[in-house]
């Protein structure tokens, strides 16, 4: 378990980055934070492995404060998946996924054998283990970033918008794999996006925050969808949603035109009848969800 006790971050500039965060991320679950960009995702995430120190306030790892853990030591137990995959661009994949066990001594051979292990692991054919990360798709840089987070074989594993830079066609695959991972592998996850579908897809808890990284809302997808906790919440998950989920459609009727609210599945989720403009309930196929709050009305398919 991580938690965050009232810690603050104000950058040398003083810029408050963070300010009084307090919240636990349970183990072997996945906590997605989610905000607009500079809301503090990614200082909060790097408080966490200490590539950013709080000004005040405590972060524990299993009851342990990592302000008294080393910050190498704790770096090198945690995995960390970066924006961009940041492999380095002179080093074969293979030895980029090998790098921190091969810092932390492990001889190079079991570096290397662990490393096609989890190119396997991550879904990338062995053929690739001898390119250079130029030689990859978008797609296969991500894989081999995960790969490298996974070869300590961490209980925590990070992950900085990790799928920002690719097309929506590969971010739906890693997306997917990110899932089974999941599954086969049972870690603390911490997954920092500014995507509110990648949220809800991939958390079992969802952090929303607004600027300062104050927490907006923190639920279970399904609780934040059934009850947004204020204003900001619902636009963050309606504006975000609505625009790219739902699709308006005329149909004429007798009694003049109905306009029907389409989701991204092509079903209607819902019907505004036009005399009152009054939103009907969603109800025709298994992917819509039910049309009961103001978030809903907006945009949620
Ligand atoms: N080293 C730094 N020095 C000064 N200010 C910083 C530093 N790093 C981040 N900030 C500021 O702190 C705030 C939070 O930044 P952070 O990178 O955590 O946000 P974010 O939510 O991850 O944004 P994005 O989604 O754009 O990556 C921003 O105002 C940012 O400009």
């Amino acid at each position: 378990m991580i938690e965050f006790r009232a810690v603050n971050k104000t950058f040398p500039d003083g810029t408050r980055a963070v300010e009084n965060f307090s919240a636990v991320i349970p183990s072997r679950t996945t906590t997605v934070l989610v905000g607009s960009s500079g809301c503090g995702k990614t200082t909060l995430l790097r408080m966490i492995n200490r590539m950013v120190d709080p000004t005040d306030g405590a972060i524990e790892i299993d009851g342990e404060n990592i302000a008294d853990v080393a910050a190498v030591k704790l770096r090198r137990s945690i995995g960390y998946v970066m924006q961009n995959s940041g492999l380095l661009p002179h080093r074969k994949v293979i030895d980029n996924i090998a790098t921190v066990p091969l810092l932390k001594g492990v001889p190079k051979a079991d570096a290397h054998r662990h490393a096609l292990e989890l190119m396997e692991t991550v879904g990338l054919d062995l053929s690739l283990a001898q390119r250079y990360p130029a030689q990859l798709s978008g797609g296969q840089q991500q894989r081999v970033g995960v790969a490298r987070g996974l070869a300590v074989n961490p209980n925590i594993l990070l992950m900085d918008e990790p799928f920002g830079a690719v097309d929506p066609i590969v971010r739906a695959d890693l997306q997917k794999e990110t899932l089974r991972l999941q599954r086969e592998l049972d870690k603390t996850v911490v997954f920092v996006t500014h995507d509110i579908d990648e949220a809800f897809l991939l958390g079992d808890q969802v952090i929303i925050l607004e600027k300062g990284a104050r927490i907006a809302q923190q639920g279970t997808p399904e609780e934040i969808l059934a009850n947004p906790a204020s204003e900001f919440v619902a636009d963050f998950i309606g504006a975000d949603r609505g625009k790219r989920r739902l699709t308006v459609s005329s149909t004429a009727q007798p009694q003049g035109d109905d306009v029907v609210l389409i989701d991204a599945g092509g079903y209607a989720a819902g019907v505004i009848s036009a005399p009152d403009g009054k939103l009907a309930t969603g109800h025709s196929s298994p992917k819509s969800r039910s049309i009961s709050n103001k978030t809903d009305q907006a945009g949620d398919a």
